[in-house]
Parts: structure tokens; C-alpha cells; sequence
């Protein structure tokens, strides 16, 4: 919820408008229940389901509305909520701070809009809240929860300790698990569908990092490639690097390891023997990737027999994650494996997968989901309008520009994929991969012009996945 919030924020829809629909939503639920004129009392927390409140206080006008804060309004956790406080000192609604449950006195209203506490709740209540929360189920009172019951952690529907006794609940957006007995209205606040269908830079806060983390931690990705085309595999593993793995090995053949080498210090090269990778490498292959987070396996491989027969035989018995790209696509269909994939073809790849042809994004969006249901693996389909897919959930990506056309940059978007692989789920990875490849790729026109190299797209990576803008 929060990442489809920041998505909202960066399509024009700020947090303050959400929050002033949001309240909206409640006091309307609370002219349903009770007639102009009827004593409302809104017990609030000092989070944003308390500012909720106090913005629904202010649509109440015709009703008897008092305003009790659980806490100083020093305290209230937020800027937003701590100004829709502020526009009740600008109204002539009595709104009082009650530090301790034991003084909260909200008499015997016909409603109680119960706003202690939302989605931000962990655990069970503390006090001072679970007392209120046990003042609010002695009532007599029809009470109106905003978002959940306080108390009810919204994720999983479960009561870990006191929990409001709703007879309503307006929940926002989505409904919430665990919500039955009370009657609930999912009530509209107009974030955009783009919000939530597009990734958008909120995708990016499963990117934590620990500042007490080791070397290691953020991922060593191998790329298995190069033979025919030199400069792919070392694409993909500057990529990796770039987008925040620690450590980025190439396992490629021997004639064009120095060759690796020389576009990167930073690359760890594993040469095997011969011109191209072929079964008897694999053994020696699945060793050194068992020691591995993540494999981004096909950047510059070329589809010689022998090399397609070697990538099937590292397939089936690796069982790691990996990312399949290039050539070595084609075999992911008829290859039987435990390994957990992320597959990245262009249009035209898919197609050789078996995979739809469907050239509306919309339709090709349902497609790609059933296709990669039956596939059994993650598929992010690259064009204009990525699709990233596990069969269940579904993204669009929309990052990117005409100029992206330009050879390896496929090779930047898998190499990203593998780094993020080894930190995220599956559909995670390929979606703000595919986001920070083209954002990349949009921050380079956009100083450049057209007329971009895939080796662009390196250095603006990081950006595109970490920086707050
Ligand atoms: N897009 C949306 O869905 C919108 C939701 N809105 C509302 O915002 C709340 C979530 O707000 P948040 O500030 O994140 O959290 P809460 O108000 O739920 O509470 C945070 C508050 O509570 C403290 N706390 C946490 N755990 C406990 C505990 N076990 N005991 C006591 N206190 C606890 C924490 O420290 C904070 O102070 C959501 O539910 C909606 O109502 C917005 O309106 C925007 C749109
Ligand atoms: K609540």
C-alpha cells in the first residue's frame, strides 16, 4: 500500500488529497448511520488513520462532532495529519488531547468512529490505546472503524491483543483480510490504476539496506555468456553491479576472457576452456554457481547445438535462481527444472518460447500471465510497455524511450534483473529492473539526446534504483 501511495504521489495524486478523500469517505459512512443532528465522537491516534478523522470531522458539519486525539498533538507522527489538526483549531469543532486513556471521556454518543489506529499498527496494542480500545467496545455506540478495526493488523487479518468491535468498517482502496460480522465499504480515494498496474519508483522501497551488512549480502551474480559476442556478458555484469550486487562474476571461454577483463576492472573472470560454452563445462559450471546467489545465463552464449544442449543440461539440474536471456531462452519450454527463472525475451524471443503474439499491451498483458503460468516461471516481456509476470501478479513497465533500441541494452536489463534477483522475489526483480533500465535509458536522452549506448544505462542505474527523486 504504501508503494502504490508513493506511485500516486509521483502521478499527481498526493498523499494529503488521498487522505482528504479518505475522510470523506467516513463521514459519509457516518451520514448513513446516523441522522443530522446525531452526536458523533471520533477517537483518534496520532497516525494517519487519526488524520483520517479529523478531516471527516470537518465534512460533519450537520452532525454533534467532538474530536478526541489519543496523545499531544506534538506527537501526531505525520506533517499531513498534523495539519488536518491544525483545521480543526480553524473550526468551531471541540477537539481535545487526551494523553491518558484513563481522561478520555467521549460521553455517550449515538456514533464512535473508531481512528486509532490503521495499516501502521505492529503487534498488539500498547496502552495507551488498548484502554481506549476497551472504552470503545463498552459503548453503546455505532461504531465506525476507519481502514480496520483498530487493533486488527490489516495484512493478515489477525488480533494479536485488544481489537475495536466494529458494527462498520470504511476500509480504502482494497478490501482488507479478516472482516467479517461487521458491514464494510471499500470506499474509492481515487488512486490512479496506473498506480498500482505501472511500477513506479514507491516499487523501489523492497530495496532496503542494512547498514550493518556484509560484503556478500547484496548478491554475487554470475553471468554465464560470451563466445560469438564478447561485450554482452560484461554488459549484463557491469549491470549487476550497478544495480547493487557486491560481487559480479563471467564465466565465459577462455579466448575472450582478457577481452571481459578489459571492459572492467571490477569483473571477476572465470575463463572455460574452448570457443564456446558446451556440455563438459557444465559440471564445473554448477559448482561454482552453487556458490552464487543468482545466474544470469545466455548474454553474447550464441545457439550452436552443443551450446543449447549445455545450457539444457545446466538447467535441469541447477536449483538456484537464475535469469535466462539471449539464445538460451529458446530451451526454457521443453527444459524440466527446479531452478526458479526469470525469463526475459523480446517479442520475438517469446514467440520462439511458444509464447502469444497478442500486440495490444493490454491483451498481451493476460497472455503473458497465462503463458507464464503454464510455464511455471517468471517472464518479463521487453518492448514498449514491459510485461512482468509469475502467472499471478501482474506489471507494466513503462520507463524507457525509441532510443533503447540500440543493441545491448537487453543484456544491462538482465544483468539488473540478476542483482535484484538475489534480493527480491521473482516479479520484483524483473519489475524494478525493467523500471531502472529504462528510467536509465530516459535520464540519458534526456542530457543526450538519441543516439544512447547500452554502456549508458551503467552509470545511471544506481540512481534510477536508489536515489529518493
Ligand atoms: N492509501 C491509503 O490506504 C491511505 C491510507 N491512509 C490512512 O493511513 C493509515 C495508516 O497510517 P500510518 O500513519 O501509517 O499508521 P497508523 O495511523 O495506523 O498508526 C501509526 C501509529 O501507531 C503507532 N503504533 C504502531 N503499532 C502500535 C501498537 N502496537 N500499539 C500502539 N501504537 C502503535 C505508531 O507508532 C504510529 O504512531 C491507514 O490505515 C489509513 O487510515 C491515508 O489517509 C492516506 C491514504
Ligand atoms: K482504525
Amino acid at each position: 500500500m504504501a508503494a502504490v501511495d508513493e506511485n500516486a504521489e509521483a502521478l499527481g495524486v498526493s498523499r494529503k488529497q488521498l487522505m482528504e478523500s479518505s475522510g470523506n469517505a467516513v463521514a459519509r459512512e457516518v451520514r448513513e448511520v446516523a441522522d443530522p443532528g446525531a452526536s458523533v465522537a471520533v477517537v483518534a491516534g496520532r497516525g494517519n488513520n487519526g488524520g483520517d478523522a479529523f478531516v471527516a470531522a470537518r465534512f460533519l458539519a450537520d452532525h454533534d462532532v467532538s474530536v478526541h486525539l489519543l496523545g499531544r498533538r506534538e506527537t501526531i507522527t505525520t506533517a499531513i495529519s498534523r495539519e488536518n489538526w491544525g483545521a480543526l483549531a480553524e473550526s468551531d469543532i471541540p477537539a481535545e488531547e487526551v494523553s491518558d486513556s484513563r481522561a478520555l471521556d467521549f460521553g455517550e454518543p449515538d456514533v464512535l468512529v473508531d481512528a486509532l489506529l490503521g495499516t501502521g499498527v505492529s503487534g498488539a496494542p500498547r496502552e495507551p490505546e488498548a484502554s481506549a480500545i476497551d472504552a470503545i467496545n463498552e459503548s453503546e455506540a455505532t461504531v465506525v472503524s476507519v481502514d480496520v478495526p483498530s487493533g486488527m493488523d490489516a495484512d493478515t487479518g489477525e488480533t494479536p491483543g485488544a481489537v475495536v468491535d466494529a458494527d462498520r468498517v470504511v476500509t480504502f482502496h482494497d478490501a482488507k483480510p479478516g472482516l467479517d460480522g461487521e458491514t464494510v465499504t471499500v470506499a474509492d480515494i481515487g488512486i490512479p490504476e496506473a498506480a498500482e498496474l505501472f511500477v513506479g519508483p514507491g516499487d523501489r522501497n523492497v530495496l532496503g539496506r542494512d547498514p550493518q551488512a556484509h560484503k556478500g549480502d547484496f548478491g554475487k551474480v554470475t553471468v554465464i555468456g560470451g563466445g560469438p559476442y564478447t561485450g554482452a556478458p560484461a554488459l549484463s555484469a557491469q549491470a549487476a553491479l550497478r544495480a547493487g550486487a557486491d560481487l559480479a562474476y563471467v564465466a565465459c571461454p577462455e579466448p575472450v576472457a582478457d577481452e571481459v577483463q578489459g571492459y572492467s576492472e571490477d569483473l571477476i573472470v572465470e575463463p572455460f576452456v574452448g570457443t564456446r560454452l558446451q556440455p563438459t563445462h557444465v559440471e564445473t559450471l554448477l559448482d561454482r554457481a552453487s556458490e552464487r546467489d543468482v545466474v544470469v545465463l545466455g548474454p553474447g552464449l550464441g545457439d550452436a547445438d552443443d551450446t543449447l544442449r549445455a545450457v539444457r543440461q545446466f538447467l535441469a539440474d541447477y536449483e538456484g535462481r537464475a535469469v535466462v536471456d539471449a539464445d538460451a531462452l529458446q530451451v526454457v519450454p521443453d527444459v524440466d527444472t527446479e531452478a526458479t527463472l526469470v525469463c526475459t525475451p523480446h517479442q520475438g524471443e517469446l514467440v520462439k518460447m511458444g509464447g502469444p503474439r497478442e500486440s495490444e499491451w493490454r491483451d498481451r498483458m493476460a497472455a503473458v500471465e497465462s503463458f507464464a503460468a503454464d510455464l511455471g516461471h517468471t517472464i518479463l516481456v521487453k518492448g514498449a510497455y514491459d510485461i512482468v509476470t509469475d502467472g499471478e501478479a501482474t506489471r507494466a513497465n513503462r520507463t524507457g524511450n525509441p532510443g533503447m533500441t540500440v543493441g545491448g541494452t537487453g543484456d544491462v536489463l538482465a544483468g539488473a534483473t540478476g542483482a535484484l534477483l538475489s534480493v527480491t522475489e521473482p516479479v520484483d526483480a524483473g519489475a524494478l529492473a525493467a523500471y531502472a533500465n529504462g528510467r536509465a535509458g530516459d535520464d540519458a536522452v534526456a542530457e543526450n539526446g538519441y543516439g544512447l549506448l547500452a554502456s549508458d544505462l551503467l552509470t545511471r542505474l544506481p540512481h534510477a534504483l536508489y536515489d529518493d527523486d
